[in-house]
């Protein structure tokens, strides 16, 4: 038998050797594959079984360059993120804002899109290509094998080298070379192996089981999409969450249970067959699916994996699924660690309010475990056995909010799909759904909100007909409400409707005796080896103003594991200050005129730096100490750099090095103002 051969063509070397690499890692050693890059030699002549492009462009360059081609077919190269480094992506702290830098417009949101949805939202990420007329100034970029396109301001490169072939590629390539079964079950399972060893690095990274557990289901979901393990008598070992979906419309668990009462006759012949296959056209409930069956070596157990529908489907199921935070209740009151008479006391009225029907309306800042007690919530009330959908507001555009709510009816708009769509307050219908970041809706769909907690009815899109739901409703936001209320910016009518049920979570930094067992939690969380923590560091802890809440705590304890030289964290693990939240930022530009209440001493060191300015004295550390032991205020200079990073972070002043000084910002005036007025 004659060798099959694949020619590759890129248009870097860099790029060649990547996709080298990975087709060496990937397909069978018996096939032959040569490989050229564009912006190096190309023969004049190429004979081939299959050639690959890297890109469109590319193909288009070869014909234009007129070189001869000799093959029977060729494929261009989907590509995505290579997700052997993307735990480089995974380390950086929470909401740090970062760069994406990509050669175009287009592979640049692509990228963006693919660490989305491999769940890696931790950050904000900024486009930035070259030629962008607008961007945000960042120090940090993270780029796909381009790291010569990154702007001076960036000090900070992470390069997750080239976008490598996806799967379908993959898929497509054995496809056309006519691979036969045991070829295709190897990929297969090469691949999955790398998918779980990139997931375990990752995990021991943050030496965190349900980190594994997380990244593992979105890289697995993002390349197959459903996944199910089953024994041989048909029982659900394992089904990730596309899988439960499309055999669940109701979403409830369905380990444990038979596939046999969740797929119909047809199906199951193939799910119960001793038969394996790739790439199977399938009808699943109710729509054709691409289905991959094969055999976990070892064992009895086999795993079906139906494959992500690119084309037609996957707008709007990416929508739902970006829409939506979580398909069950993971929580109960248990789960919310802390004693202090504050969380306590927040405790037992959400505990009350469980057990009642009221809707509910959680505020606090970001981190404070909203969609914790919103969980145990439902997990304690009389609807724990029915749906529980957190929907976050803030990932989506108006209009498909509502769509993705209450549904559409068939020919609803252009591009509706045939047949419409179930919103979310039907799937929910029996249960709960809780409303994450309620303040970002548009008064339009809070109109609609209304009238399903009024009337508990639903109007599908373009619909006619209106729908009964039985749903609980939990909402959660971190904006002050009463505020937008004032403005016109929300509906005061739904406000009060919400407002039925309250609950206000308390800061971190109010309820600083949970620091302690938060921290020991997490650590217990996040490793099964006994790590202890020095007193300073608790005490380090306690003065600090945790602005990010318990999601900054529980972040810097991972950091602090994972860098950790001993079984003791100590002072030494700890990040430096740039890991920490800061307040003043451009997406909070309220903030400016947000006053944060200053404590006698900090007032005391405000008002002095203005005094020692309108002398024209220049207000250094020195002088403010000096000045304010002189009126009787007993303060150390070292008390005073305190006490100035406090106030610099808060925004009310600015620190110069040399001979400057400190000075007043525009708000740091303000606030000594504002003082005045109240005072007078
Ligand atoms: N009391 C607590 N005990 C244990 N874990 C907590 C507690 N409070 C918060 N957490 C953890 O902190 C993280 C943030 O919590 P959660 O997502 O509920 O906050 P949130 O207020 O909804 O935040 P956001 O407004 O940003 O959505 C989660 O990992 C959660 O498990």
């Amino acid at each position: 038998m004659m060798q099959k051969s694949i020619v590759l063509i890129s248009g870097s070397r860099n790029t060649k050797d990547h996709l080298y690499s990975q087709l060496k890692e990937f397909i069978p050693e018996y096939i032959s594959i040569c490989c050229y890059a564009s912006e190096e030699n190309i023969p004049d002549e190429i004979s081939a079984d299959l050639i690959i492009y890297s890109s469109d462009n590319l193909k288009n360059e070869i014909s234009e360059r007129g070189i001869k081609l000799n093959c029977k077919d060729y494929i261009i190269s989907e590509r995505s993120i290579n997700f052997d480094y993307i735990e480089l992506v995974a380390n950086i702290p929470p909401k740090t804002e970062v760069l994406l830098v990509n050669d175009e417009k287009e592979t640049t949101y692509s990228s963006i899109e693919d660490l989305m949805e491999l769940g890696l939202n931790h950050i904000k990420y900024y486009p930035y290509y070259p030629g962008i007329e607008r961007y945000k100034k960042l120090k940090i970029a993270i780029t796909p094998g381009e790291s010569d396109k990154v702007p001076d301001c960036v000090e900070k490169v992470i390069d997750l080298g080239p976008r490598i072939m996806d799967i379908n590629t993959l898929y497509n390539i054995m496809d056309k070379l006519n691979f036969d079964n045991k070829d295709t079950r190897f990929f297969t399972k090469r691949y999955m192996q790398k998918i779980i060893n990139v997931s375990k690095n990752i995990s021991l990274v943050n030496n965190n089981i349900n980190t594994l557990n997380t990244y593992l289901n979105n890289i697995v979901d993002s390349l197959v999409n459903g996944i199910l393990v089953i024994d041989e008598n048909g029982y659900i070992k394992y089904a990730n969450e596309q899988m439960t979906k499309l055999l669940s419309p109701d979403k409830r668990n369905i380990e444990n249970r038979n596939v046999k009462n969740l797929v119909d006759k047809e199906a199951l012949k193939y799910f119960m067959s001793a038969d394996f296959y790739e790439n199977k056209d399938i009808e699943i409930s109710g729509s054709i699916i691409k289905t991959s069956k094969f055999k976990i070596p070892n064992s009895d157990n086999v795993v079906i994996t139906t494959s992500k529908e690119k084309k037609a489907n996957s707008k709007s199921k990416f929508t739902q699924d970006l829409l939506l935070k979580g398909h069950f209740a993971k929580y109960d009151f248990e789960d919310i660690i802390g004693n202090s008479y504050q969380i306590n006391e927040v405790k037992l009225t959400a505990f009350k309010l469980s057990k009642s029907e009221l809707t509910v309306l959680i505020e606090g800042e970001s981190g404070t475990g909203k969609e914790l007690f919103a969980s145990a919530i439902h997990n304690t009330s009389n609807r724990k056995d029915g749906p529980y959908l957190a929907v976050n507001f803030s990932a989506l555009p108006d209009e498909l909010i509502e769509s993705e709510l209450f549904g559409y009816e068939e020919g609803a708009f252009t591009g509706a799909k045939k047949g419409g769509k179930i919103g979310l307050f039907e799937l929910a219908d029996g249960g709960t759904i809780f409303l994450d970041e309620i303040g970002d809706i548009s008064l339009k769909v809070q109109t609609k909100l209304l009238r399903v907690l009024q009337e508990k009815e639903i109007m599908p899109v373009g619909g006619t007909k209106i729908k009964s739901v039985d749903v609980r409703v939990i909402a959660a936001t971190n904006k002050d409400l009463r505020k937008m209320v004032k403005e016109k910016q929300f509906r005061s009518d739904l406000y009060y409707r919400l407002k039925i049920g309250y609950i206000h979570l308390p800061p971190l930094r109010e309820r600083i005796s949970d620091i302690k067992d938060l921290v020991e939690y997490f650590i217990s969380k996040e490793t099964s080896k006994k790590v202890k923590i020095s007193k300073e560091v608790i005490d380090e802890f306690e003065s600090y103003k945790w602005l990010g809440n318990v999601r900054e705590l529980e972040s810097t304890i991972k950091y602090m594991l994972a860098v950790r030289t001993t079984d003791t964290l100590t002072l030494d693990d700890l990040p430096d200050k740039k890991f920490f939240e800061e307040e003043v930022g451009e997406d909070n530009c309220d903030s400016d005129y947000e006053f944060k209440i200053l404590s006698g001493e900090l007032l005391s060191i405000l008002n002095m730096i203005k005094k020692l300015e309108d002398n024209n004295i220049n207000a250094s550390r020195e002088k403010i100490t000096k000045a304010l032991n002189d009126i009787g205020i007993d303060v150390t200079e070292n008390k005073i750099r305190t006490k100035l990073n406090y106030l610099e972070e808060y925004g009310y002043i600015t620190k110069n090095r040399g001979k400057k000084g400190t000075v007043l910002t525009r708000k740091g005036l303000g606030y000594l103002n504002s003082m005045i007025l109240e005072g007078e």
